[in-house]
């Protein structure tokens, strides 16, 4: 008998080993097409597969994420391969079942079986990125008389895996990568860091009536989903912020992010080719996030020729020495030498279909120069709030001084309100002075350095100013002297 057993699994083997080396692959696939047709048939069981691409691959399924959520934590306890993700920083393991393996789980006393699956494209297709062609997929397994309950077992699964991920989110800080790396399927159009930036709304330093109103106006649009689903809008809110360097426009994206538990997506607009490239881009990003694009008026051409030309007619010696201008004139020049990326295309993108997939999205510019950017781009429904990020006033320096030095009041906060009345100085040098640079610097000596860079920044102010006033004067003077020789050869 065992003869004969061993005879037929090696006839058996030999007929797979002709069948799979010898078959043309249409053939293959077809007759393994008819086969699982007739296991299907006589099989009691019913499959359903819930794959991580959908739609065209454009989109990563939430399906997919809250499945693996919840099967990370289901199937640590029965299954036998299992994969580890570090995650956090390195500080903890997420396990989740490898490929291929198989669990069990049971809902309301019914009996359902997972397996995670991939498919390798066949071996006659030749990729140029070995392993990233390959499509995964959980498939669900379950016994034919319990399909009334299929429904809510898949309703509790997906509820329970968004919970899990939910309770182990951690905010992210998402940067759009060269789209150069963006094919294969598991490649990315994002990559991500963990977000830990400290800035909350208590520590920015601005008038305290227009933060609390900024404040509550996030809370009620995070709560909004039902409002605007009433009036008909696009869940998302745009916001512009703007003001020189160093008055904390980017420290504020930050506490927005802290108070509302946003991700941030920071659009660098100069590595992306085109309007579909943009358009690609936002659709991957997901709800409860905020979408940034900084500096910008030096990020595209916005603006349009005919301005640029009067800008040219300018003060032009001394845009040169403005270190702002410089660094929008450096950034343009790239930008237009790279992105194809047009005023148009990114107002269709921020009006159009993709911000009212998913919603919950606020979407924010910032810029040195607000007179400078399209009236079009900055319109109220577009850019619902814009927000001026000032010089630091007395008020916000109070802000600073509690979170540097802990103190609410000093005898040298008299100097300090007058001078703020007669100078400009951005928060951030504020906040560079009032940090204590060694053990031995106590309050006293940080608000004395405050003190004396007020000096000095109201001396430079006075100074240029008197500079100005001389170059006015010598304009003023050449144009008169013009006029007087034309008068004159006019009379000759
Ligand atoms: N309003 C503010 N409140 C608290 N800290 C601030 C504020 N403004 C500036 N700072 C401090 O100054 C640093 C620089 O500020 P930030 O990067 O937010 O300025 P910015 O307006 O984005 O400048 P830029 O226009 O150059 O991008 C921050 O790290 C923060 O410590
Ligand atoms: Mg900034």
């Amino acid at each position: 008998m065992w003869t004969e057993l061993s005879s037929t699994i090696t006839a058996l083997s030999v007929a797979w080993f002709m069948f799979d080396k010898y078959f043309p692959y249409q053939l293959r696939a077809y007759l393994k097409r008819y086969f699982q047709k007739f296991v299907t048939f006589v099989s009691p069981y019913i499959e359903i597969t819930f794959h991580e691409f959908t739609g065209e691959r454009l989109k990563r399924s939430d399906a997919y994420f809250a499945i693996q959520n919840y099967l990370s934590t289901n199937s640590t306890k029965n299954a036998k391969k299992l994969k580890a993700d570090v995650v956090k920083d390195s500080q903890s393991v997420v396990l989740s079942m490898d490929d291929y393996e198989e669990v069990t789980d049971v809902f309301n006393g019914v009996k359902f079986w997972w397996a995670s699956r991939k498919k390798s494209p066949p071996s006659e297709v030749i990729s140029f990125n070995p392993g990233t062609e390959e499509k995964r997929y959980y498939k669900l397994t379950f016994h034919r008389r319990n399909r009334e309950i299929i429904k809510s077992y898949i309703e509790h699964v997906l509820k329970q895996g968004k919970e899990i991920a939910v309770k182990d989110r951690k905010r992210m800080l998402y940067t759009n990568n060269p789209s150069k790396n963006w094919y294969g399927w598991n490649s990315t159009k994002w990559g991500s860091i963990v977000f830990e930036h400290p800035a909350t709304f208590d520590t920015l330093a601005m008038g305290t009536k227009m933060k609390e109103e900024i404040k509550k106006e996030l809370i009620k649009f995070s709560k909004g989903k039902d409002y605007y689903a009433k009036i008909g809008k696009a869940w998302r809110r745009g916001y512009l912020l703007y003001g020189p360097p160093g008055t904390g426009k980017s420290t504020m994206i930050a506490a927005m992010a802290n108070l509302l538990d946003y991700d941030i997506y920071d659009i660098e607009l100069t590595t992306i080719k085109d309007n579909s490239e943009l358009r690609k881009l936002l659709i991957e990003t997901k709800g409860k996030s905020i979408i940034v694009i900084e500096d910008i008026d030096c990020s595209i051409d916005l603006t349009g020729q005919r301005k640029k030309k009067e800008e040219k007619d300018d003060d032009e010696a001394d845009k040169e020495k403005d270190p702002i201008s410089k660094k929008k004139k450096e950034a343009e020049e790239e930008s237009k030498s790279k992105s194809k990326v047009t005023l148009s295309g990114l107002l269709n993108v921020i009006d159009g279909i993709w911000s009212a997939c998913g919603g919950e999205r606020i979407i924010i510019f910032t810029t040195n120069y607000v007179d400078k950017l399209d009236p079009a781009l900055i319109r109220r429904g577009r850019m619902d709030r814009h927000i001026e990020m000032s010089y630091c006033c007395f008020e916000a320096f109070k802000v600073l001084a509690k979170n540097y030095l802990e103190i609410e009041w000093h005898e040298l906060f008299g100097k300090i309100e007058e001078l703020f009345g007669e100078t400009k100085i951005s928060p951030a040098d504020v906040a560079e002075n009032l940090m204590p640079k060694s053990d031995e610097e106590d309050e006293e000596t940080c608000l004395k350095n405050l003190i004396e860079a007020l000096e000095v920044s109201k001396e430079e102010a006075k100074k240029s100013q008197k500079k100005k006033q001389r170059s006015r004067l010598r304009k003023q003077t050449k144009r008169m002297a013009k006029h007087v020789q034309k008068k004159q050869k006019r009379m000759v």
